[in-house]
């Protein structure tokens, strides 16, 4: 198992690249399902979540290989006929946005058996309003042995009015009702710049979708659709996460690719915690200031501020001169980094949904361990600004969402290392 070691104290300065939105190619894989023939994604980024939702796209028979050498940005989905419309276990309980193949599934096939995800260290994350969405479109769902059966003649429109908001499940509503007879109206969607990006795809192939990007999307189904060629958007969680290790550290980054009106939230706090941010040569760069100012952040749906940044500026508060207040509004666990941050002498106290981070002079280098994906990468983001080494354990984590950080840091002048645990 590896880990990454970071010896904290270098200022980051030049330029790096955001790679391709996690969030965007999973979605946008699972919807090659829907039509029959070769799709190609460019800017697909080398993460594990990828190779998973490639290996489950391989389980059910379709073709789905990333190339190599200097295309290795590239993926390539072929669909067929031969489709066994199951997700198993063993796959999804490695990677819960899996359940987004339920909807094309049911969509193209008239049937599908995807394993019920379970909780994960941040939540209890149920699946209950895509579930709603797909029952309301005729889909007849059970609940067997711990998988999702799924079974529709020909799914049918509907209007859908979600009960919370969900990025994931607005996404597998609208890839069901692509392909179904008539109208569908989705309400209280999310809108994700990925909810939008997946539907331009959706749209390339031949559906009829307005809305994408509000809170209200109208589909009219359509018979068949075709597949398609794509570049995925750039990681906008990536590329927060590059700022935040611009300022952490005292440096000064451009992180090119980055899109400023998918950031705005984020780049709103960190001017507020002293930061200069601007956008330039098609990326956005940070310079950090003498001293970082406290903040009050509460996470919510886009286009407030993202819940999976929420580590990240934490970390970067915990060195700011003054008392900050974060509170969490999308899931109910997401403090595990607190912990390992405590390990390394941050004062956060957590009252519930909320922590109040009271900033130190300093951090010191400490063996952590990484328990979630965005609590991985601000743990890394702490090692950078600490003194002396620290040893993040468990970079499994990290890996499922970020492509090479720690080339990434180290092209930026980071001291940083991924070493056999
Ligand atoms: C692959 C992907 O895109 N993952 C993102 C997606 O996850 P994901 O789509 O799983 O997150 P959701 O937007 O669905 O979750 C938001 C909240 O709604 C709850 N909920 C959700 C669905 C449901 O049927 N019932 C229910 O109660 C969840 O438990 C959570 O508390 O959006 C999250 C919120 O921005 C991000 O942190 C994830 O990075
Ligand atoms: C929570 C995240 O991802 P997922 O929904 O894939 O678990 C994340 O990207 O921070």
């Amino acid at each position: 198992m590896d880990k990454i070691v970071v010896k904290g104290g270098r200022a980051l300065h030049g330029e790096v690249q955001a790679s391709g939105a996690k969030n965007a190619a999973l979605p946008i894989l699972a919807s090659s399902l829907l039509a029959d023939g070769q799709s190609t994604y460019r800017n697909v980024p080398d993460l594990v979540d990828v190779a998973t939702m490639l290996k489950v796209l391989r389980t059910m028979g379709c073709g789905a290989e990333r190339l190599t050498e200097s295309r290795k940005d590239v993926c390539e989905i072929t669909v067929g006929s031969g489709i066994t419309p199951e997700a198993p276990y063993d796959l999804v309980k490695t990677m819960r946005a899996s359940v987004l193949v339920l909807g094309p599934l049911v969509a193209r096939y008239g049937r599908a058996r995807v394993s019920m995800p379970g909780g994960c260290a941040i939540g209890a994350r149920p699946i209950d309003q895509h579930l709603k969405g797909l029952k309301a479109l005729g889909a007849d769902i059970t609940l067997t042995e711990g998988y999702v059966e799924a079974r529709a003649e020909r799914l049918h429109g509907a209007t859908v009015n979600f009960d919370l908001i969900t990025v994931t499940g607005t996404e597998n509503v609208m890839m069901a009702a692509v392909l179904a007879k008539g109208r569908t109206v989705l309400e209280n969607c999310a809108r994700e710049p990925e909810v939008e990006e997946l539907a331009r795809v959706l749209v390339k192939m031949g559906a009829r979708i307005e809305g994408a990007g509000t809170s209200v999307i109208t589909i009219d189904g359509v018979d068949r659709l075709n597949p398609v060629e794509h570049a995925i958007l750039p990681d906008r969680i990536e590329a927060g996460t590059l700022l935040v290790a611009a300022a952490i550290s005292g440096g000064d980054v451009l992180v090119k690719h980055a899109v400023p009106e998918h950031m705005e939230a984020v780049v709103l706090k960190l001017r507020e915690a002293g930061c200069t941010v601007t956008t330039e040569n098609g990326g956005v760069r940070c310079k950090a200031p003498e001293t970082l100012r406290p903040v009050d952040v509460t996470t919510t749906e886009h286009p407030g501020f993202p819940t999976d940044m929420q580590a990240q500026l934490m970390v970067l508060l915990s060195v700011a001169q003054g008392t900050s207040v974060i509170s969490e509004h999308i899931f109910e666990n997401r403090f595990m980094h607190v912990a390992e941050l405590h390990r390394m002498g941050a004062d956060i106290t957590i009252q519930g949904p909320t922590a109040v981070v009271k900033g130190v002079r300093k951090l010191s280098g400490a063996p952590v361990m990484a328990t979630d994906l965005r609590a991985s990468a601000s743990l890394i983001l702490a090692g950078l600004r600490a003194e002396g080494r620290t040893d993040v354990q468990r970079v499994y984590h990290l890996d499922r969402g970020y492509e090479r950080l720690e080339l990434k840091l180290r092209g930026l002048g980071a001291d940083i290392q991924r070493m056999k645990a």
